[in-house]
């Protein structure tokens, strides 16, 4: 089987200091990889270089398209990435509002990459809306609402129904719970786990919240200072660590 995601020798410097350096690994369609790692280890660097929102200074991207199959995202211009960001990816913010436009209702939010894609007939589009709407459980009744009526998990969960309405292949998500509380985490686990599974969707995950991988990724890899120290099976790298940082990161979880 081919890969979806393709990545070789990623490196990324902010002049002298390390962004991320020489990063391997292949996702497969329907697979979850989680990014883990404490705070400044490279994890949103890398996610920016694959999704197309920072260029690369070394390495390649392989993206396996629909129309051309596999092809480097770090080269290809810029308006044949800008297509796929709205056909074939998405990015789910840690900040609702990075990922929504706030001046629109949220029925509008969704449309709008309907839209993008080609959705011309208002009815239909409303209709995905609100049907987009009750399955990430907004009531249908807040359509007309704008985001900045709602709560952070609300902000959340509409982010999440404009990203996948279109049927995205491959969803970045950079720490997707992260500033919510933990009933509201807790919810938007469980529903994003859903969704992942029904649609059988490819993502790569960002976090610094190891329940997060536990719950969602199948495979894990644990960076510190820009580079990939562990990566594996999710539980068998959770379970049993093998690099002195990830038994670190994994026992001071456990301590809390
Ligand atoms: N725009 C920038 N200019 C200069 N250095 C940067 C920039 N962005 C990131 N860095 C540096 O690159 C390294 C990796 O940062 P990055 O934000 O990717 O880490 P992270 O693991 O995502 O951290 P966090 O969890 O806090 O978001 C850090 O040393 C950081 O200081």
């Amino acid at each position: 089987m081919t890969p979806l995601l393709q990545v070789k020798g990623v490196e990324k410097r902010y002049g002298r200091r390390i962004g991320c350096a020489d990063v391997n690994f292949d996702i497969f369609p329907g697979e979850v990889m989680g990014i883990v790692g404490e705070s400044g280890s490279g994890k949103s660097t890398l996610l920016n270089c694959m999704a197309g929102l920072l260029k690369p200074d070394a390495g390649q991207v392989i993206f396996d398209t629909r129309a051309d199959g596999p092809v480097d995202t770090v080269t290809m211009s810029e308006p044949v990435r800008r297509m796929l960001s709205r056909t074939d990816w998405a990015f789910v913010h840690q900040h609702a509002r990075d990922g929504l436009r706030m001046s629109v209702s949220a029925g509008g939010n969704i449309g709008e990459r309907l839209m993008a894609v080609g959705g011309r007939h208002y009815g239909s589009i409303r209709g995905k809306a609100i049907d987009w709407l009750g399955r990430v459980e907004i009531e249908e009744s807040r359509v007309d609402d704008r985001p900045s009526a709602f709560s952070g998990g609300m902000q959340q969960r509409l982010q999440i129904a404009r990203n996948l309405v279109t049927g995205p292949r491959l969803v970045f998500m950079d720490e997707p719970t992260g500033g919510l509380d933990v009933s509201v985490q807790a919810r938007l686990l469980d529903l994003l786990r859903g969704l992942v599974c029904e649609m059988r969707l490819s993502a790569i995950i960002v976090t610094h919240d190891l329940a997060v991988v536990r719950l969602l990724a199948d495979r894990l890899m644990v960076m510190k200072s820009g580079r990939v120290v562990e990566a594996g099976l999710t539980d068998q790298v959770l379970d049993d660590p093998q690099h002195a940082y990830t038994q670190l990161l994994v026992s001071s979880v456990l301590q809390v």
